[in-house]
């Protein structure tokens, strides 16, 4: 007796990490559909042709998704895997985030072949990130440090700390520990030092909203504990309005059946960073973002907010 094989396509963007990320979606699939084919549909999006510019000046929110979504929509493919915290808070007509994957190491990561961690850098020393995130809270640690925009992909950034332009830069550690390149983090930062982004290190699963036999496969996927986290993440960040490129940290922890939330707001220059932190049930997640999201506007986050967007 044969068995009907179904084939279902990933628009996936080339870079080694997307790569690494659609690969494993592939094989989880294949694992839990013995009579499913996964096919792998690469392409370019604008985000990974624009290599010389600031993220936050290109602007634009879903810089690396829109093409995958145009082939989603034209039934070129039928999923499209993400990083959660590049996925904007919200989706076009017809596409819907279906699954959320088991969270990877959330931290970001402190990588040089120098120095073993942030504070044990000299004043003076150049550190390489893009992220605004990332910058004002080195900045608001460091003022002493100089920080240098560093964009292109897990390898092209690496090569430049290795051609000496940096002393250190900062990756997220779920990028290089899934590339198998988790020996170049000289230290992992914790959250008290530099609380990550929404749904950093968790990957997500698009598809079209219409589409009950993808949705049917993707199931065995989705991982509770990690959708709870990020729903309470992505919550706050989307009160806020921010996009990706902004200096917004949101880490959310789950133990047994509740959830605590932090969250932070800089200044860009490190001049200002507002914080707060909120706790309650997981069936809550949702209204904790939204709770922290209007503590932190109450204490000024919209003005400085406003100055972000104006300066970009
Ligand atoms: N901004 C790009 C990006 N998107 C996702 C990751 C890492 C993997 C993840 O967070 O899931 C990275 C690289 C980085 O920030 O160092």
């Amino acid at each position: 007796m044969t068995e009907q094989v179904s084939i279902l396509r990933i628009a996936t963007r080339k870079s080694a990490l997307a790569l690494w990320q659609a690969e494993f979606v592939k094989a989880e699939l294949e694992k839990h559909h013995t009579n499913l084919k996964v096919e792998l549909v690469p392409m370019s999006t604008k985000g990974d042709k624009i290599l010389d510019t600031p993220l936050a000046k290109i602007g634009g929110k879903g810089l690396f998704v829109k093409e995958l979504e145009q082939a989603m929509l034209e039934g070129r493919a039928d999923i499209a895997v993400h990083s959660m915290k590049d996925v904007p808070v919200d989706f076009p007509e017809g596409l819907e985030l279906h699954t959320i994957c088991e969270r990877e190491d959330p931290r970001d990561a402190f990588v040089s072949n120098t120095y073993t961690s942030l504070v044990e850098l000299p004043e003076g020393a150049v550190v390489g990130t893009s992220s605004l995130r990332r910058q004002c809270q080195i900045r608001a640690a460091r003022p002493d440090l100089v920080i240098k925009d560093l964009r292109g992909n897990v390898n092209t950034r690496l090569a430049k700390l290795d051609a000496g332009e940096f002393d250190a830069i900062i990756l997220a550690a779920a990028g290089l520990i899934r590339l198998e390149m988790a020996d170049r983090i000289a230290s992992y930062i914790e959250p008290e030092e530099s609380l990550p982004a929404n749904g950093q290190g968790a990957v997500g699963i698009e598809c079209r909203s219409d589409d009950a036999q993808t949705k049917a496969f993707l199931a065995p996927l989705e991982h509770t504990d990690t959708r709870i986290r990020v729903l309470a993440e992505r919550a706050m960040n989307r009160r806020l309005e921010g996009g990706c490129q902004v200096p917004i940290g949101a880490y959310a922890e789950v133990s047994g059946d509740q959830v605590h939330l932090r969250g932070l707001v800089g200044a860009v220059d490190g001049s200002e960073i507002l914080r707060g932190e909120c706790s309650g049930t997981v069936a809550e997640a949702e209204q904790l973002g939204i709770q922290l999201a209007e503590s932190l506007l109450a204490q000024g986050a919209d003005k400085i907010l406003a100055e972000v967007y104006r300066d970009a």
